[in-house]
Formats: structure tokens, C-alpha cells, sequence
């Protein structure tokens, strides 16, 4: 299985805070990783720099093939279209439909601008009302973004990414604001796409329970080192928790 991210010695600074401390990374295609930690830990950040959101201060990052710590611009905006983001804020535009919503998410994949659902082929809205199928909003279609719930809304922005066709996935808390029913359908669709597209994803969770059932590999961050790198598939809740206990003050961890 290639490897479809590799960091060595990852280090994002921001004036005096550390926020990504020499991180090790390998994430292999069709893996789900998620990332665990406090918060502040750098689990953000540590996406971010994945596809050039953040300049990293030092060290490598490797994304397809992609050397994203020294990569020019038009290197970066071509991993953006094979990179999906799902970000925290839903960034859908609240007075266009969901389906149209989703289909921006095409943008990159055709030529030239598009104005409204006229201007996409009945191909395009097929694939978009798939994407809005597989996360159970298809009813929802043609309803105002912004007259859904904020669960809802998560939904759709990940169904807009999936639109995009990317090879990985980066989701910086994809299932925040979701009840538990809807959450366990955003993980149950993760790792089905994982499994039936080969897509690769790496995501942050503040849900234990919902990274021990669903990730194939977790990642633990504590005042932005790694602390832990399993597979998922033997971890006891003990283990994952201990990524959670607090740095004492004066700890050999935040002296170092
Ligand atoms: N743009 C920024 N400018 C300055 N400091 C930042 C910036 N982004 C993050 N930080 C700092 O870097 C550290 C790590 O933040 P980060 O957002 O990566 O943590 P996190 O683990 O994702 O937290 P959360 O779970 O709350 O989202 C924190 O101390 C934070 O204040």
C-alpha cells in the first residue's frame, strides 16, 4: 500500500508557542487516522501544514508525492484539488441549495464558472445527489443551506468535499457538532469510502469512544509531540486517555 503522507521533524511555530513539535508521520492509502488530544495540542495545525494552510517552520511534509514544505504555489493548488478540507466552520453559502452547495465542490473538476443549477450537467447534480444520498439530506436537496441545523450543515460540507473527488481527506473535527446517531453516520461513511474508494483520512475527534470504534490507526497529540501512534484494533481506553493527562508545571515534557 504506497504512503500518501510522510512528515519528518515537523515543526509549526507561531512567535513563542510550538504548536506541532517534530512530528513523525505515515498515513497510508485507505487508512483512517484520527487524531486525538487536548485542546491546543496541535491538532489543527498539524493538518494544516499537511496541505500548505500553514507554512511549517521546519522539517518535511510529503502529500502525494508533493514536497508541501518547499512547494510554489502551483504545486500547492494542485494538492488542494486532490486534498479535501473539511473545516470546523461549514463554510457552506447559506442562501444557495444544498445540492448546489455540494456541486461547488465540482468547481476544480470543470472549466469556467458556473451560475446556478442550470449550468451543471445532469451527470454533475446525479453525482452531487449521491453525495447527499450516502449522509441521509437528499430530502434536503433543494432546501436553503441555511435553513438546516448545524449538524446538517457539517454534513453537506463533507458531502461537498466528497464531491470534489479528492484522494485524501483532511477533517478538522468533521463530526463537532453532530448528535451521537448522526455522528456514527459521518464515521460509518468515512471508513466506507475509505474502504470502496481507496480514500485516504485523517481527521480530528475529541470523541474517544468514536476513534477506538471507527479509525484504523489513532494518533496522539500532547503540547504538540507525538505521543501515541497505534493501530486502533487493541488500544485499551486507558492508553488513549493517557494522551489526555495534563503537562504538570515544570514537566520534563514541556522543559524539553
Ligand atoms: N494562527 C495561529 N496563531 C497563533 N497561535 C496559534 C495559531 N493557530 C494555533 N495556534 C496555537 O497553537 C497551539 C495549537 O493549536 P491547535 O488549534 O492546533 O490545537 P488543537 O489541538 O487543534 O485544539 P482544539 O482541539 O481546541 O481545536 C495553541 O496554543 C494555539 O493557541
Amino acid at each position: 500500500m504506497s504512503t500518501v503522507i510522510s512528515t519528518r521533524g515537523l515543526v509549526k511555530r507561531f512567535d513563542a508557542v510550538t504548536a506541532v513539535d517534530g512530528v513523525d508521520l505515515d498515513v497510508r492509502e485507505g487508512e483512517l487516522v484520527v487524531l486525538l488530544g487536548l485542546s491546543g495540542s496541535g491538532k489543527s495545525t498539524l493538518l494544516r501544514c499537511l496541505n500548505g494552510l500553514h507554512p511549517v517552520t521546519s522539517g518535511e511534509v510529503v502529500v502525494d508525492d508533493i514536497a508541501v514544505h518547499r512547494a510554489r504555489a502551483a504545486q500547492l493548488r494542485r494538492l488542494r484539488t486532490d486534498v479535501g478540507f473539511v473545516f470546523q466552520q461549514f463554510n457552506l453559502i447559506g442562501r444557495l441549495s444544498c445540492l448546489e452547495n455540494v456541486l461547488i465542490g465540482a468547481l476544480g473538476r470543470v472549466r469556467g464558472p458556473r451560475y446556478g443549477l442550470l449550468s451543471w450537467s445532469a451527470a454533475h447534480k446525479r453525482e452531487a445527489m449521491g453525495h447527499l444520498e450516502r449522509i441521509g439530506l437528499a430530502d434536503q436537496a433543494y432546501q436553503r443551506a441555511d435553513t438546516l441545523s448545524g449538524g446538517q450543515q457539517q454534513r453537506v460540507a463533507l458531502a461537498r468535499t466528497l464531491m470534489q473527488g479528492p484522494r485524501l481527506l483532511l477533517a478538522d473535527e468533521p463530526v463537532a457538532s453532530l448528535d451521537p446517531e448522526n455522528a456514527g453516520t459521518v464515521m460509518d461513511l468515512l471508513l466506507r469510502v475509505c474502504r470502496e474508494e481507496r480514500l485516504t483520512v485523517v481527521c480530528t475527534l475529541h470523541q474517544v469512544d468514536l476513534a477506538l470504534g471507527w479509525a484504523h490507526r489513532l494518533v496522539g497529540l500532547r503540547a504538540g509531540r507525538k505521543v501515541l501512534d497505534r493501530a486502533a484494533h487493541g488500544v485499551t481506553r486507558a492508553e488513549v486517555m493517557d494522551v489526555y493527562r495534563r503537562l504538570e508545571p515544570g514537566s520534563d515534557e514541556l522543559a524539553a
